[in-house]
């Protein structure tokens, strides 16, 4: 299984966005998908899939559920697994209940990619989770503040870890202006850091993905032709072009990252 961060500096930049409809566009490619919702901000997801989990992470950690009990379907090829009051709280449980996920989790199977939503600005504990991932998206709109906080969160995992980074450059204008804010993030990376960033990807800024708030459904699903849902499907190719498609391996990989 491919483990697949999305994180940002800061919020409202787009992040859930792009995990729902890059989740749905692999998924139609055939893969199992399971998104985790580690966004503190929970309704978005819900609405866009419009479903309303009856439990979530939590319920693992407790005990009190098990993951099939857990883990919601949606129509649209992908499952979801709700993350209670946000990811940075599980990484910071208690022995006890600190095994009860890691069992829980351990039983997750059948699935090709796990995509992590999680909260924006990196936290401690929300670093472990995409220091765990096989994969960290890190989403950025062109906007000023939002690179300067996009620079800030690249900054806080590299300093844990030199690792590959992949941008994600959300709500452009023109390829001129993605462009730019690409190349202004990753010569800074480059010049300053320790690791790299390489951009995989940019998605326009089109009025017709709030519209698909409004009707509760994926814009990738109902605006498929759009520039923008093609972006996302060719990020989405991007990502698992080289991913054989099942590897357990991957999983027991990321708890033993996340939780040792
Ligand atoms: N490419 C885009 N073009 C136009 N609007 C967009 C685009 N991407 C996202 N949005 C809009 O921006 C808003 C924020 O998006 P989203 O909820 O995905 O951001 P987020 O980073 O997950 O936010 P939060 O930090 O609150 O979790 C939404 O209303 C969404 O419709």
């Amino acid at each position: 299984m491919l483990t697949v961060c999305v994180t940002s500096g800061k919020g409202g930049v787009g992040k859930t966005t792009v995990s729902v409809n890059l989740g749905i566009a692999i998924a139609r490619a055939g893969r199992r998908v399971l998104l985790l919702d580690g966004d503190l901000g929970l309704a978005n997801i819900n609405v866009m899939l419009d479903v309303r989990p009856k439990y979530n992470i939590q319920d693992i950690v407790t005990g009190r559920r098990t993951l099939e009990q857990v883990i919601t379907p949606t129509t649209y090829g992908i499952d979801l697994l709700a993350g209670a009051t946000g990811i940075a709280e599980l990484a910071d449980l208690r022995e006890p209940e600190r095994q009860s996920l890691i069992r829980g989790l351990a039983g997750l199977r059948g699935y090709d990619v796990l995509i992590i939503d999680t909260g924006a600005g990196i936290g401690d504990n929300v670093i472990r989770f995409v220091l765990a991932s096989d994969e960290i998206l890190l989403v950025t709109t062109p906007h000023p503040t939002s690179l300067t906080d996009a620079y800030g969160t690249i900054k806080s995992i590299l300093a844990n870890e030199s690792r590959s980074i992949k941008l994600i450059v959300n709500s452009v204008s023109s390829i001129k202006d993605a462009r730019s804010a690409a190349e202004r993030l990753v010569g800074v990376t480059d010049k300053f850091l320790d690791g790299s960033l390489e951009c995989i990807g940019y998605i326009p800024s089109d009025g017709l993905i709030e519209k698909s708030i409004m009707q509760r459904k994926p814009h990738i699903v109902i605006n498929p032709s759009s520039s923008s849902a093609q972006k996302i499907q060719e990020i989405a190719m991007r990502l698992i072009g080289k991913q054989a498609a099942d590897s357990k391996k991957g999983f027991s990989r990321f708890l033993q990252r996340m939780f040792g």
